[in-house]
């Protein structure tokens, strides 16, 4: 999610991640309307109409970098609950993103284009090489902000440099067009003339989406235990690829020195999130089972995922006193003598969770029953 702040305590400071970076430079290139821009800061929540008398913006990328400086106000247009932007200046060259040299950022003035959705084929590249025109072309591979962040797209910028190479081409390059734009407009706006338009229409079925499942709930519940069995299931039945994320692996190798204060839960929460959503941008499935008990942190996790792809929250409802006669590492009987602080359903809340897509009490299901009920859920969000 966005970030704001106070840079040198001047300006404020709009963190962006990858479709507002990819947004934000074709309108510095010229490619995208300011308008969109504004629009998509307002939609993704990044700054409120109403509270934007006319101030001055920082954009920057995620390390910080101001990358351009913006001013806005409340929309001069009643019925649109938007800002208008004004004086969008550059201040540093984005450094973002994939195939950063070969990125095309604005109009290709001087030649002629044409165009992929995809890395050209051998028959597209002979017919191109037949071409009388080919040697003034230059190949451009028209993709999504999703499409990029996909693990084999360096592959296929790969695959149509060396198209561009074998068919005597000018050159080639890559638009990444966020779906907030209009990829109709901004393909107008960079290219002057199409000599071939190879692209295909996009199967986005075809794009593996990736998926953050959050199983939440009490110590002993039986999260570990449910997660476990889906990510074998999902690797045998969906042959796809599942990562668990477990409370107690993350307590070791993540989030080591944190304790179970609200703040070092939330953070230790908020960490496995973005761990989560990385997963889930390359198309994995990302399985986490902290206890989560806190509502707060549980909206951030589902707020980093789902500007990754899908976010499914399992509560797992074991009741209090069947985890508590369980306890495996006997946890529970430490805190009820008052030796382990803070310990959740003792003298620490869990805030039950409102926006569950399934709960599941593991006191009453068998492990293969509820994770038929999880895989069910799993499929159902893919398609
Ligand atoms: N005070 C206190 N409260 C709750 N749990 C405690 C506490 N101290 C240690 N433990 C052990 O830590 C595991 C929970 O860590 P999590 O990272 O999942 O918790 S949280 O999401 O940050 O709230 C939890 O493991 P699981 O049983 O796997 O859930 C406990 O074994
Ligand atoms: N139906 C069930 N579902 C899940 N766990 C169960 C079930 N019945 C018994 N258990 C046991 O309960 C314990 C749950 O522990 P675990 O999965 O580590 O929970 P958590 O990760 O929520 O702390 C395990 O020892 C598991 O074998």
């Amino acid at each position: 999610m966005s970030k704001t702040h106070n840079f040198q305590g001047l300006e404020t400071v709009l963190q962006l991640d990858g479709p507002a970076l990819d947004l934000l430079e074709l309108a510095l290139g010229g490619l995208a309307d300011q308008q969109d821009l504004a629009r998509w800061l307002c939609a993704a929540g990044y700054v409120y109409p109403d509270s934007a008398n006319s101030r001055r913006l920082l954009l920057a990328d995620p390390d910080g970098t101001a990358l351009a400086s913006v001013e806005v106000r409340p929309s001069s247009t009643i019925s649109d609950n938007s800002l208008d932007v004004a004086q969008l200046k550059p201040l540093a060259r984005s450094e973002h993103g994939p195939g950063r040299a070969s990125r095309l950022t604005s109009a290709l003035t001087t030649q002629s284009a044409v165009l992929f959705s995809e890395a050209p084929t051998v028959s597209e590249i002979h017919k191109l090489s037949l071409s009388t025109v080919a040697s003034q072309a230059f190949l451009v591979l028209v993709s999504s902000s999703k499409r990029a962040s996909q693990t084999d797209y360096p592959n296929q910028l790969r695959e149509l440099h060396d198209a561009a190479l074998l068919a005597g081409a000018q050159g080639a390059g890559h638009l990444i067009i966020p779906e907030e734009a209009d990829m109709q407009q901004v393909v107008q706006r960079a290219v002057m003339e199409v000599l071939y338009d190879f692209r295909k229409p996009t199967d986005e079925s075809l794009v593996q989406q990736g998926l953050v499942v959050l199983f939440s709930g009490l110590s002993g519940s039986g999260k570990s235990t449910l997660a476990r069995s889906v990510m074998e299931r999902i690797h045998l039945e969906m042959n796809r690829e599942a990562v668990l994320l477990d409370g107690d692996d993350i307590r070791r190798f993540v989030s080591k020195g944190l304790g179970f204060s609200p703040e070092d839960r939330e953070t230790n929460v908020v960490r496995i999130g973005w761990i989560a959503s990385r997963i889930s941008q390359v198309g994995g499935i990302a399985l986490c089972a902290p206890i989560a008990p806190f509502a707060q942190a549980r909206a951030q996790m589902r707020a980093l995922a789902e500007q990754a792809g899908r976010f499914v929250l399992v509560h797992v409802n074991t009741p209090l006193e069947v985890c508590e006669a369980r306890d495996r590492k006997g946890l529970y009987a430490k805190a009820r003598a008052g030796l382990v602080k803070d310990f959740t359903g003792i003298d620490s809340p869990y805030e039950v969770p409102e926006d569950a897509s399934l709960t599941l009490d593991l006191s009453t299901l068998s492990i293969e029953a509820a994770s038929d009920q999880v895989l069910e859920l799993i499929r159902s969000t893919h398609h």
